[in-house]
């Protein structure tokens, strides 16, 4: 595909991002992989200011184009490009409930099979650090290997896979999970959780369903 394309498919996924009620005023972020590095949002935009010629391209050693400024987080999008080769777009949100849950600093257990749409049966919490920095691409990097969607502790959330559709609809589900998990928390009883064994079967039965099928 290329860049004017790649461009209209990054603005249109953030503002379905809005319209879902994943993110508020400039907060996120979205990318593509594109030739030897990325298409990436500019910093502190808001979604509906957006043109193509805003995005922003960056390579694989971090430099930009002359005259735009990428996404703070240009670092740790590079960073799951990096880390899973077989990714092609990265969603990064300030959703409500994701947010909320990331305070807590620990991961999503298994309290619904769909948690199996992130690829595996948990959503890992990584620790935190200050937005835009070396540090916190690190962390991403390491908990990205684990799960295509990741928790930002006091931040937000991180999601990937080979098309922004699907990054998208990853972070959507997630955000409705981290609202049932704050909804059981809040009732003060101890949450059941699936077993390993079950969300192994569940795993393997989403390699062949639907929306959730992995391409080769
Ligand atoms: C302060 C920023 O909002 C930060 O939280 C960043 O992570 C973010 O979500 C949006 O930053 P950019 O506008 O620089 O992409
Ligand atoms: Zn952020």
């Amino acid at each position: 595909m290329n860049r004017k394309e790649l461009s209209r498919q990054i603005i249109s996924t953030c503002l379905e991002m809005t319209k879902l009620g994943l993110n508020q005023g400039t907060a996120g972020n979205v990318s593509v992989r594109y030739q030897n590095g990325m298409l990436i949002t500019p910093t502190g935009t808001p979604y509906e200011e957006m043109t193509e010629d805003s995005i922003v391209y960056v390579n694989k050693n971090g430099q930009h184009e002359d005259g735009k400024l990428p996404s703070s987080e240009w670092q740790f999008h590079l960073a799951v490009y990096e880390t899973r080769p077989e990714m092609d777009a990265v969603v990064h949100n300030h959703s409500r409930n994701c947010a909320a849950v990331s305070i807590l600093g620990e991961a999503i257990p298994a309290i619904h099979y769909m948690i199996a749409c992130t690829g595996t049966d948990h959503i890992p919490c990584v620790p935190y650090a200050t937005f835009g920095t070396h540090q916190l691409a690190d962390y991403v990097r390491d908990g990205i290997k684990q799960s295509k969607a990741i928790l930002l502790a006091h931040h937000g959330l991180i999601t990937t896979d080979k098309t922004l559709d699907k990054a998208l609809h990853i972070a959507h589900e997630v955000e409705i999970i981290s609202e049932w998990y704050l909804k059981l928390l809040a009732t003060g009883k101890t949450i059941p959780v699936l077993s390993q064994d079950e969300m192994r079967f569940v795993l393997e039965k989403f390699k062949s369903y639907g929306s959730w099928v992995e391409e080769k």
